[in-house]
């Protein structure tokens, strides 16, 4: 059984525009599922449906198994919510405002679990720190603190580190891997793709309000990651001898560059023979670089080409 089962859901505002088409989506307990989308895709109407915030107009979801429509206080017990913006109450103490966030969901105080969760998150010497003197990256700490205090199994987390500098965006991808590593499921929606390739098991890519694809990371950047031998030449080409013809090469900065793009999962690359056969041509070979293209192309082209099919 998903962890979390969404199934055909969507949403339409104020009875017209639709934010959401039809999204199907499952994830599975102990991973990290990154959405990556563009402004305006759908990420955080998804998110706050599956955590019974907002209410689909069709579609299902359930998450451990209870329908978050039907089952709203169960399911909303087993979901955290670190939500985009900071929502806190300035003149609180950091320990109350995350005691009281428990308190919230009618469980009994346990200061031993919020003790720990401060820890977790570097917060146990500020516990009685008022909310308005901490740093924007302390409160984004006391945002996560707050959502983990009643030990949900299923955490999001809506783009974590929008506008942190780079340490805290670090700091918050250990904390993302040491949660995973007591079990529980994360989603995060973030723009940023070098997040979704450094901590994401899977990765699903929204746009428009639907889901363009979701897979696990890895098998995605072979499977659209093209790999591209560059060869620097000795002297320009003109043109490709015709023996090099319709093996998809293409000369580039005047002749001087001769690049071969192909895939790098294919079990023959074609690149000891394209060497062989510059060398029957007597074209001299001054140095060659590989580059494989990244997440962010990938993207970007995945985007791209589906806003030109609109
Ligand atoms: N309460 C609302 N009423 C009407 N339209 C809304 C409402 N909330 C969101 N929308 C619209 O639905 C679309 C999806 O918004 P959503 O916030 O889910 O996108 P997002 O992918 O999270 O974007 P971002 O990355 O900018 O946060 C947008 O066009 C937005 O303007």
């Amino acid at each position: 059984m998903s962890m979390v089962e969404v199934a055909q859901v969507a949403k339409k505002y104020d009875g017209s525009f639709e934010a959401l088409k039809g999204v199907d989506l499952n994830i599975e307990q102990g991973e990290i599922l990154a959405l990556l989308g563009p402004n305006g895709a759908g990420k955080t109407t998804l998110i706050s449906i599956i955590c019974g915030l907002v209410t689909p107009t069709g579609g299902h979801i359930r998450v451990g198994g209870h329908d978050v429509i039907t089952d709203y206080r169960e399911t909303r017990r087993l979901v955290g919510l670190v939500p985009q913006e900071i929502n806190l109450e300035p003149f609180e103490k950091v320990l109350n405002t995350v005691r009281f966030s428990r308190g919230l969901f009618g469980l009994k105080r346990d200061d031993a679990k919020i003790e720990d969760v401060l820890r977790r998150l570097s917060l146990w010497d500020k516990r009685d720190t008022p909310i308005r003197a901490l740093s924007g990256g302390m409160k984004r700490r006391v945002l996560i603190a707050k959502a983990l205090a009643h030990e949900p199994k299923v955490l999001f987390l809506d783009e974590p580190t929008a506008g942190v500098d780079v340490e805290l965006r670090r700091d918050m991808w250990e904390i993302v891997a040491d949660l995973k590593a007591r079990g529980t499921t994360i989603i995060l929606t973030t723009h940023y793709i070098e997040e979704a390739e450094a901590i994401a098991d899977r990765i699903g890519v929204i746009n428009r309000g639907r889901i363009l694809l979701v897979e696990d990371k890895q098998s995605l950047m072979t499977r659209l990651g093209r790999k591209e031998l560059r060869i620097s030449l000795d002297a320009p080409l003109d043109a490709l001898p015709p023996s090099l013809e319709g093996r998809g090469l293409e000369l580039q900065d005047g002749g001087q560059m001769l690049v071969h793009s192909y895939d790098s999962t294919a079990e023959r690359s074609g690149i000891a023979r394209l060497m062989a056969d510059l060398a029957t041509e007597g074209i001299a070979v001054r140095d060659v670089a590989t580059r494989q293209s990244s997440l962010e192309e990938i993207f970007v082209n995945m985007v791209h080409s589906e806003e030109e099919a609109a």
